[in-house]
């Protein structure tokens, strides 16, 4: 069983400092092509399914190279459409010690962000899709990435098409867009039959009901979520716990409907990499777990070690394949494959 994946959201460029120096402590920046769903989108076409990526990238030399980017990786890009804007920016600081990394955004008036729902036409676009994936940046880009949100999310509950919403809460991106996040997120929600939230992201779309819900107690705010979106089969999410800045406990939570919980054990990650993108990994582990037609067992372990790989992985993109996802789970080691 699979399907094809349509995600909408806009491509980013990081900007990275090199290894672990400040922002522009030396001249240089390594470059990497990123973005909540797009990520999302090359861990699927890599995982072999059928992805298509959904935005609007500037005219220019950038768009043209993060759209390659992806075509690199399999993703269908033939809805990257272009439009009036910049390109989104992102310039990233990797922490050290007890300096934690910082992600600063420079997007606003991104060719994305500007186009609103215009440009897309959703019923062709999710023809022959069993999924659309989206998440909580776009909305957080302002009004109008708030409306193309919407009417995606819509469209495609409209066309039968199941919706898979990361909540991916950006405080910054908020800020900047002056709007309220509780109302417009509490849509979203609304239209997801799947939804990657955790006891934080519930808290702020349900305000005071879900506020109380501490991290050991994702259950409650599980169990209020489906209360609120009776649309929601089921909510997975991931909890990290940081030892340092290079060591985590990654461990994983599946929440369904029907009163089924799933926790799994954690992972230990030592010498992280990078870990930015490692939501997405998770999110593209889950929905090829639901598109292979795995239990949810299985899709949560895969997803959990889909995100555990991408710490070892530079860049927003999780390169690894099922085999490598599926050879971590069944403890292969660490000797040299030769
Ligand atoms: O698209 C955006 O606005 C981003 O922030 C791009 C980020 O690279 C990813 O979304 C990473 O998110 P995590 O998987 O939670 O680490």
């Amino acid at each position: 069983m699979s399907g094809r994946v349509v995600c909408f959201g806009e491509l980013l460029l990081r900007l990275g400092a090199p290894g672990r120096q400040r922002l522009l402590q030396s001249p240089q920046f390594e470059v990497h092509v990123g973005g909540a769903e797009a990520n999302v989108a090359v861990s699927l076409a890599r995982f072999g399914h059928e992805a298509a990526m959904v935005s609007v990238v500037p005219d220019s030399p950038l768009g043209d190279a993060a759209r390659g980017e992806l075509r690199r990786h399999g993703v269908d890009t033939r809805a990257i459409l272009t439009g009036a804007g910049r390109m989104g920016l992102y310039f990233l600081e990797t922490g050290a010690i007890q300096r934690p990394s910082r992600v600063l955004y420079d997007r606003a008036g991104s060719a994305f962000a500007l186009a609103g729902a215009a440009p897309y036409d959703w019923p062709a676009l999710l023809a022959g899709a069993s999924w659309l994936h989206l998440s909580g940046v776009t909305p957080a880009l302002g009004e109008r990435g708030a409306e193309a949100a919407i009417v995606a999310a819509r469209a495609a509950r409209d066309a039968g098409v199941r919706v898979c919403f990361d909540g991916n809460f950006r405080a910054s991106l908020w800020q900047e867009s002056k709007c309220n996040p509780a109302p417009i997120l509490h849509t979203l929600m609304s239209l997801a039959d799947l939804a990657f939230a955790d006891h934080r992201d519930i808290a702020v779309v349900l305000g005071a009901k879900a506020s109380g819900a501490s991290s050991d107690d994702t259950v409650a705010a599980a169990r209020l979520a489906f209360e609120a979106f009776p649309n929601l089969q089921r909510l997975a999410c991931t909890r990290r716990e940081q030892r340092d800045v290079d060591h985590h406990l990654l461990s994983a939570s599946l929440f369904h409907r029907d009163g089924g919980v799933l926790h799994t054990a954690p992972r230990e990650l030592h010498g992280i990499v990078d870990r930015i993108g490692a939501g997405d990994a998770f999110a593209a582990g889950f929905l090829h777990g639901l598109l292979d037609g795995m239990s949810d067992e299985d899709s949560l372990s895969f997803a959990l070690a889909a995100a555990s790989l991408k710490h070892s992985v530079p860049g927003d993109f999780n390169l690894v394949s099922a085999q490598d996802v599926n050879d971590l789970i069944a403890g292969g080691g660490f000797h040299v494959r030769r």
